[in-house]
């Protein structure tokens, strides 16, 4: 197979606030393109391919290639990226975004521009790519084309009057998208012959191909024997294979050179050598410097977790593992609980991280977990001059050892609308936000701006803010970094004994608020026994509420008058389903959701 030239290339992302339509177009634009270009056709692709098929390798991938016949009836190739749509993921958003020429801003013909509509596109232009938008969802009733086409121009300040109005789900006017790609996204320059310069965008961990790496080809060319360098990890691995990703399977080709989008098998061991951002080289002929922007990144959030059932610690970890091997970003470390027994510190990179492996360890690996409430990290200036960054709030050290802490704070840009801007503002004063300034960029519309410690953003801030404005404002942060804040640690105590995994850090100043919310909580959670239950909080052992659950009179069968049987068997059954999910704490019963009360202390 000759080498594709760079003319015919076209390397874009689609960009989209949450829900404005994304997936849709991106599915239409690899319906309505083909698979290959008529010289691969008659090439030994097509076997290739058929090897593929048997082996059924299912893995969804970040790139798609496609072949589009455009109106000038010449042939392009689209390798259209993928990239993660949410402020969890930003920095790998901001490598898929590096991996582009050019991108699709997909904006909903009746929501119009919204916050990470904005962050996105900044993002886009920062790494000097083509823009341009198109208005999706014209096909709805309240569809308003022409007020967003308007709305595009004044807030962002791109042309949009000739944008295509689209509908992605009916595929109207999607010929128009194909065409604006060919036209508005530049081509791919680079020289295939100076040395191999590629980035890593994404990686996933196969258990037949091994580490699977995707990569833009900046400079040079890459084939099978090539012995490759990951230049951040120093990892080396001789090419096994190359290729793209279309239709559904992985499709071997013989080279790829300046340009180009698509995979690199190496037989790497664990996606930790391939990370996301790192530039592959040539060992043999490595290139002068790595692409820009190499970052490691670090979990944000941490939580404990452990298996209901304590004989399930060993698949817990062999789940971890396996998991990590496609999630670089997980980390996890044993720990230990006196109320929880074995189990893992986890770190995720934010709270949508989190729930997706808590949901993936549920799925697929069958397991059931009792999760301690999310906690950021906190650093500790200890007296000794030491500096410890606590994740895990049971570790903190005695108050007399300690001179300050420091927690991390976010930028934040919340967008709304004008009727609610008051209640936003509330919301933001109650955790503790600063105010930085305020812009309207319609009549009816503001962005505020606020720095916010993450700890209050972690805790149902989203939620909170869709209630307060009726579902209209939207929101997105970045890290910012750390700031001196008065924190203390409050302990649960039930029944006279401390909870560790119920412990949490908190601003001083809510502190005797949440201690009391907190209680109100568990009091609503643990479920009554035979022998009354105090539930007390405490901050360095001085109780600052307290609640308690009544003692129980009768047991669960007494209703049921001895007669029916079926009842009462129903009613046992309903109550060992409950245990399941039960933890002994000294001769108390604390359910699993009871472990998650402090991140719902605001719903009332
Ligand atoms: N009426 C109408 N609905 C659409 C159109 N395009 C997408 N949708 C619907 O809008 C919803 C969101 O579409 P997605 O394509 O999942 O949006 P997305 O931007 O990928 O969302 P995330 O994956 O959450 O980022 C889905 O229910 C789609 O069916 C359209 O042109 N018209």
């Amino acid at each position: 197979m000759s080498v594709i030239d760079q003319k015919h290339i076209r390397n874009f992302c689609i960009i989209a606030h949450i829900d404005h339509g994304k997936s849709t177009l991106a599915d239409r634009i690899i319906e309505e393109t083909g698979l290959l270009t008529s010289r691969e056709m008659q090439s030994q692709v097509l076997d290739n391919m058929e090897l593929e098929r048997e082996r059924g390798i299912t893995i969804k991938a970040q790139t798609v290639r496609t072949v589009y016949k455009a109106k000038d009836g010449e042939e392009y190739i689209f390798n259209l990226i993928d990239t993660p749509g949410h402020v969890d993921f930003n920095y790998e958003v901001s490598r898929s975004l590096a991996a582009c020429d050019g991108a699709i801003l997909v904006v909903d013909a009746a929501q119009g521009v919204e916050a990470q509509t904005l962050a996105n596109v900044y993002l886009a232009l920062d790494h000097d790519l083509d823009v341009f938008p198109v208005i999706n969802k014209v096909d709805l009733p309240s569809a308003e084309p022409e007020r967003v086409i308007e709305e595009i121009e004044d807030v962002i300040g791109i042309e949009a009057t000739d944008a295509p109005q689209i509908s992605a789900k009916t595929g109207l006017h999607v010929d128009q998208v194909l065409e604006e790609i060919v036209h508005k996204i530049p081509a791919p320059n680079g020289d295939p012959q100076v040395p191999l310069q590629a980035l890593i965008f994404d990686s996933v961990y196969d258990s037949y191909k091994g580490v699977i790496v995707f990569c833009r080809i900046k400079e040079g060319t890459v084939k099978k024997g090539t012995k490759i360098q990951m230049m951040a990890t120093g990892a080396r691995e001789e090419v096994v294979e190359v290729g793209y990703f279309g239709a559904g399977r992985f499709i071997p080709c013989e080279e790829l050179s300046a340009g180009m989008v698509g995979y690199i098998t190496a037989s790497i061991k664990n996606v930790k050598d391939a990370r996301v951002g790192d530039t592959v080289t040539d060992a043999n002929r490595p290139c002068e410097k790595p692409l820009p922007g190499y970052k490691k990144v670090n979990p944000m959030v941490y939580c404990g977790m452990y298996p209901a059932d304590g004989a399930k610690y060993p698949d817990l970890r062999d789940a971890l593992e396996k998991l990590q091997l496609n999630d670089a970003s997980l980390q996890f470390e044993p720990e230990t609980s006196i109320a929880l027994g074995f189990g893992f510190r986890c770190g995720f990179l934010g709270l949508l991280h989190l729930e997706i492996i808590q949901e993936r360890l549920e799925r697929e690996y069958n397991l059931d977990l009792v999760t301690t409430a999310p906690s950021v990290i906190y650093k500790v200036h200890k007296t000794n001059g030491e500096v410890i960054e606590l994740t895990n709030p049971s570790n903190l050290p005695e108050p007399s050892e300690i001179e300050y802490m420091e927690e991390p704070m976010v930028k934040a840009e919340i967008m709304v609308t004008s009727e609610f801007i008051g209640a936003i503002m509330d919301l933001c004063q109650e955790r503790r936000g600063e105010y930085q300034g305020m812009e309207y960029i319609e009549a009816t519309r503001a962005v505020l701006h606020y720095h916010l410690p993450l700890n209050e953003i972690i805790y149902d801030f989203f939620d909170a803010l869709k209630s307060r404005s009726r579902g209209y404002a939207s929101f997105d942060y970045e890290m910012l970094g750390y700031q001196q804040s008065s924190l203390v640690k409050l302990d649960i105590l039930v029944n006279k004994e401390e909870v560790d995994a119920l412990s949490f850090i908190v601003f001083e100043g809510s502190a005797y608020d949440r201690g009391r919310r907190m209680c109100e909580k568990l009091k609503e959670e643990i479920p009554r026994q035979l022998f009354e239950i105090p539930i007390q909080a405490a901050i360095g052992g001085k109780i600052i509420a307290r609640e308690t659950v009544k003692a129980l009179r009768k047991d669960v069968l007494a209703k049921c008058y001895g007669g029916d049987i079926s009842r009462k068997r129903k009613l046992l059954e309903k109550q060992k389903e409950g245990k399941k999910r039960m933890r002994q704490v000294g001769n108390v019963e604390i359910p699993q959701k009871a472990f998650m009360s402090v991140l719902k202390l605001d719903d009332k």
